[in-house]
């Protein structure tokens, strides 16, 4: 059994009691099925919490699990002195203040390809949709209106699909997009291998004048804040279409609904706004509603069973690791240290502050308990060091609280 000890004295919580595990925004039970099989206790709820009552559901929780909707500000970690690691059971982690996580010693691990595959299919279709005005045409036949028009129906056969950011799902769609016959360009700022006969534009605005459909795969940051404005919405050609499954806040929805109200652009997919509800059952306004060949979806990029239940267990399983051995790999905002248990030693996990001498300080603390270290790993970045340290004795619990006593201790645990 683990014991812990945390530099918040208004929640000091032992890791002897069984571990806590809350869940919000309907996590699939993939992830439940394996924390429950570890014997951690498990909480799931099906939507969101605001902040104010995440900081005080956070109370007594060890490991937290959340998607895109719930923001973690630094306001609730700090009341959440027993928090080991938070899991984004999604790719996204801009709803997390991963700064403030990594300065209270809490990994977040998150999910970086299982929804991939997702989020291009649902683009590739929204793609024909928009270029055969299916949910407009649609609505009509539901409606008692038989309209069999040809005009501005188009195949995507020889079409330019333009990328805004070509990672994993950017150049995923592009595979896609090929396959159906489309021309691939893309957009990123960072170097990237072209797939396929896709091409590097020159820039955003060759992109955009240049494209058919221009799709967004981007992060939520500031250098793709309102990223798509009045003035590059002019810069695409009449009547092109613009698909945005990355994040609310890269797309000025405004201007985009003057942009299709003007009828210079043909049409819009949108799954992601800069306001989304917490749960199922709240309401939910755009001005993009109403308008015709727009299709409007409630952030359900990677919301298939498949992506969803492999979601749960890569990140509940990188969770665990991180519990079972200290494991970090993977962590988005963490040193990274993955070292194999060693049968017949002592584990002591800390995160402490990036200073000079703090592991003089802690050899010194185990030296005089006369332990020996049979292994040691340090990683650090600009803030913190996260040192991993096997013991052949069975001095844990002094050296913890020794270690805690020291200024440059952010968190301390023993793990076995
Ligand atoms: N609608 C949904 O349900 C989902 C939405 N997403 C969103 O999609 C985003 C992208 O996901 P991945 O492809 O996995 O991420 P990724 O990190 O693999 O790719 C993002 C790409 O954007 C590029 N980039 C960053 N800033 C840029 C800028 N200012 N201009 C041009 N390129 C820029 C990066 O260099 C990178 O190549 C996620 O961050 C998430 O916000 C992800 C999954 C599901
Ligand atoms: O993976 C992501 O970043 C997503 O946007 C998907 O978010 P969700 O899990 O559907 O809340």
């Amino acid at each position: 059994m683990s014991t812990a000890r945390f530099p918040n004295p208004s929640a000091p919580i032992s890791l002897q009691e069984p571990i806590q595990v809350l869940l919000l925004e309907n996590i699939h039970a993939s992830a439940e099925k394996l924390l429950a099989a570890e014997g951690f206790v498990v909480e799931r709820l099906a939507g969101a919490l605001k902040p104010q009552e995440l900081a005080e559901r956070l109370r007594g929780v060890h490991l937290l699990g959340i998607r895109s909707k719930t923001t973690v500000p630094e306001e609730a970690l700090a009341h959440a002195g027993g928090l080991l690691a938070i899991g984004a059971f999604c790719i996204g982690t801009n709803q997390i203040d991963l700064p403030a996580s990594n300065r209270h010693g809490i990994p977040c691990f998150n999910a970086p390809f299982s929804n991939t595959r997702s989020v291009a299919e649902m683009v590739i279709a929204e793609i024909i949709v928009l270029t055969r005005q299916l949910f407009d045409r649609s609505r009509e036949v539901h409606t008692g209106q038989w309209r069999k028009v040809a005009t501005g129906s188009h195949e995507v056969r020889g079409k330019t699909l333009g990328i805004i950011g070509y990672g994993h799902i950017g150049s995923q769609l592009g595979v896609l997009a090929e396959s159906l016959g489309m021309r691939v360009i893309y957009y990123d700022t960072m170097t990237k291998l072209p797939l396929g006969n896709s091409r590097s534009a020159a820039s955003l605005g060759e992109l955009l004048a240049e494209s058919d459909f221009v799709t967004l795969h981007v992060p939520a940051t500031a250098s793709t804040h309102m990223m798509m404005g009045t003035a590059e919405f002019a810069q695409m050609k009449k009547g092109a279409c613009l698909i945005n499954a990355s994040r609310g806040t890269v797309v000025d929805i405004g201007a985009l609904a003057q942009a299709l109200r003007s009828k210079h652009l043909g049409g819009a997919a949108v799954d992601v706004y800069p306001e989304e509800p917490e749960t199922n059952s709240d309401g939910f306004l755009t001005e993009l509603q109403n308008l015709p060949n727009v299709v409007l979806t409630p952030h359900i990029g990677g919301s298939t069973e498949e992506a969803q239940e492999s979601i749960g267990r890569e990140v509940a399983t990188s969770l665990i690791k991180f519990v079972r051995s200290g494991a970090t790999t993977g962590a988005v905002n963490f040193p990274q240290v993955e070292a194999p248990l060693i049968p017949g030693t002592h584990r002591i996990l800390n995160v402490h502050r990036n200073i000079p001498g703090v592991l003089r300080d802690i050899n010194r603390i185990v030296s005089d308990l006369n332990a020996n270290i049979h292994a040691q790993v340090l990683s650090t970045d600009a803030n913190i060091g996260y040192l991993v340290m096997d013991l052949d004795q069975d001095v844990s619990a002094p050296v913890c609280d020794a270690i805690a006593g020291l200024n440059s201790d952010i968190k301390t645990r023993i793990v076995s």
